[in-house]
């Protein structure tokens, strides 16, 4: 085992970006080697390393490791170890990197200039970056990088890591090889002690004062304009008013936006579909293309645009610092049921899909608290349910306005924040479960500066979520439309049989088969098949509803429009029941796994797919009996 490890570990001159939370590591990273890893304006963005190669004027690549933000280097959350453990060589796997470049974010020198002094005791050749001078001269700081140098005795360079060449200083530095000329000296001849670095704060501290007293930078310069736009956005009332009213524009914007998006795409998948039937003789090949992969992807494809518009506020948010001020703002009500704020950003990344959401909560230091967030991350919407609510909105919601406000984007954002009410009663059932472990904890949390987005980011953030998109549409989704294509349509009818030829195929056996578990909720067997195929990924539940009506619907017909072939054929409690089930129902098997593995057990994978399942069941039930009364 430990020869294979050995022989793992790759070779080569290892760099290692190391600082706070929050200063620019994942920026600088992606600036030295053209990587495209994530970068938002609040603590916690990284949480695992990563790496990256930095090509060298001469001689082989460096390779450049991306750390998670450490605060000192005692660490207390998942991620800060493994920040420590690569710094110590500790990393199963990794080797001990030669070098570290230790970041500093240069508007919040007194913190950064602590950690500095940890890193050094490390005895590793070390170069002190100050990223953000931009916003630091913006300030009217004036740090001599040189003086500083001298106080620190180790090389000190400035950099913005949003501008272009703003690593220029650093690159030079990197080539220069040998390093030998910024190598501290170690303190302990066994090498450093993290169990001492605890203590060592204060001392670092009374230091750090020192050098900032004789630089003349020991005056605190705040940050006018976020503390004036803070006082509005965190008061105590119009603060939850404003938050509120950008959720509530960001879901009028997702089905505003999207309307001539999505019907180009309809209109060009629809004509693609014609053009198929008036060009190629009717034969299963033409239904294969038409019905299993026209009307199957295309049916997926249209949600596209609806997917990048919420994305496009998400990086908004993420990128200006508006996020950890909201998870501040729902400290309160997190509180009421037995949360913090920290569970905030790893429930607000499970929006996007749940698996990043779980990875997110590396860095809640309190063990049942991570727990708890991952246990109810799986009931936040993530993105790949959008596509099945806009889809069930559009078929049973009327498209107009009430009061001036888009209808179907009142129901979705009612869906989204019954998601989150859910996550919270279970959170709160938790909490009363596990109620004699529980102390209170006060948030600590940072609230950075506001930036302005850098549209950089904000486009490849875009694009690389447009590339998941259409990735599993052309892999995942496309097999299954094909398999979905083929037991919908096989084995054909029998001679002189009754009723629609779908019924008898292998599609129409399983649904049938299964009908028995769904009927309770209004379920009929076409939407049974959907659920089935629905756990491999959510949006297949889509492929699969156009699939099988448009084997039903026969030649070229139904290939998009799917919504008002499910207004026709299903109830409005159907529909209703449908939705109720999609807001709590088990996410996909990917979920499951991230849960295995960041517990280590089976356990809580199994508890959170019963209790989904159990939720959900209950929900569609309710709602199903309820709207039948009503309607
Ligand atoms: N103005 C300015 N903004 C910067 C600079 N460097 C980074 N940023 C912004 O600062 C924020 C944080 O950057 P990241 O690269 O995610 O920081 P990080 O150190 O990797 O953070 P964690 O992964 O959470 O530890 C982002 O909004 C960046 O766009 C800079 O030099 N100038
Ligand atoms: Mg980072």
């Amino acid at each position: 085992m430990r020869e294979q490890r050995l022989h793992l570990t790759p070779r080569g001159t290892l760099v290692a970006l190391v600082g706070n939370p929050n200063c620019g590591k994942t920026a600088l990273f992606n600036r030295l080697t053209g990587s495209r890893q994530k970068v938002a304006n609040y603590a916690g963005a990284t949480v695992e390393k990563k790496e990256g190669s930095l090509p060298m004027p001469e001689g082989a690549p460096l390779r450049v490791l991306d750390l998670p933000g450490v605060y000192s280097l005692y660490p207390r959350s998942d991620d800060e170890r493994v920040a420590c453990d690569v710094l110590l060589g500790r990393l199963p796997g990794e080797t001990r990197p030669d070098a570290l470049v230790c970041v500093v974010d240069a508007t919040n020198l007194r913190r950064g200039l602590r950690l500095v002094l940890a890193v050094k005791r490390l005895g590793l050749p070390c170069l002190v970056v100050l990223n953000m001078a931009d916003l630091a001269a913006g300030r009217g700081l004036k740090i001599d990088p040189e003086a500083l140098s001298n106080a620190l005795g180790l090389p000190v360079v400035t950099s913005v890591a949003v501008h272009a060449g703003g690593d220029a200083a650093i690159r030079q530095w990197l080539f220069a090889r040998p390093w030998t000329s910024w190598s501290p000296v170690p303190e302990a001849a066994d090498g450093p002690q993290l169990s001492q670095e605890h203590d060592r704060i204060e001392a670092d501290h009374a230091v750090v004062q020192g050098i900032l007293r004789r630089l003349g930078l020991d005056s605190l310069v705040p940050d006018v304009l976020s503390d004036r736009i803070d006082r509005v956005v965190l008061h105590p009332w119009a603060g939850p008013v404003i938050l509120l009213a950008v959720l509530f524009l960001v879901f009028q914007a997702v089905f505003a936006w999207a309307v001539v998006p999505m019907d180009f795409i309809k209109g060009c998948t629809d004509a693609l579909a014609n053009a198929a039937v008036q060009a190629l003789p009717a034969g299963w090949w033409r239904d294969l293309l038409v019905q299993g992969l026209l009307a199957g992807m295309g049916g997926v494809l249209v949600f596209l645009p609806q997917i990048l518009i919420l994305f496009f506020f998400i990086l908004l948010l993420e990128e200006s610092g508006y996020l950890p001020r909201a998870a501040f703002l729902l400290d309160r009500i997190m509180g009421g049921v037995g949360l913090s704020g920290r569970s905030f950003i790893p429930l607000l990344s499970s929006f996007a899909c749940a698996v990043p959401g779980i990875m997110a909560t590396r860095s809640i230091a309190n063990r049942r608290d991570r727990w708890v967030t991952i246990l109810i991350a799986p009931l936040m919407t993530c993105s790949a349910r959008l596509p099945v609510y806009t889809l069930l909105i559009s078929a049973f919601i009327p498209a107009g306005t009430w009061q001036g406000m888009h209808l179907q984007g009142l129901v979705l954002l009612g869906l989204y924040l019954t998601g989150i009410a859910g996550g919270m009663a279970v959170a709160w059932v938790l909490q009363w479960l596990t109620r004699s472990g529980r102390q209170s904890r006060p948030l600590m949390m940072e609230l950075p500066s506001y930036h302005w987005p850098t549209w950089r980011n904000l486009a490849m953030g875009l694009w690389q979520r447009a590339w998941i998109f259409l990735r599993r549409v052309g892999t995942v989704i496309l097999l299954l439309s094909v398999a979905l294509w083929w037991l919908a349509s096989y084995p054909a009818a029998p001679a002189g049989a009754l009723g629609p030829a779908i019924e008898h195929s292998y599609a129409g056996q399983i649904g049938h088969a299964l009908q028995g578990v769904f009927a309770p909720l209004g379920f009929n067997w076409q939407i049974s098949v959907a659920l089935l195929t629905g756990m491999a990924a959510r949006e297949v539940a889509i492929g699969a509803l156009a699939t099988v009506y448009a084997v039903v619907a026969g030649d070229g017909g139904a290939a998009t429009a799917l919504a008002p072939v499910l207004a026709g054929q299903w109830s409005l409690a159907t529909g209703m029941a449908l939705l109720a089930w999609y807001i709590f129902a088990p996410q996909c098997l990917s979920t499951l796994v991230a849960i295995h593995r960041e517990s280590g057990s089976w356990k809580l994978p199994a508890i959170t797919l019963l209790y989904q399942l159990a939720l959900a069941y209950g929900a569609a039930f309710v709602t199903f009996r309820v709207v039948s009364l009503w309607a």
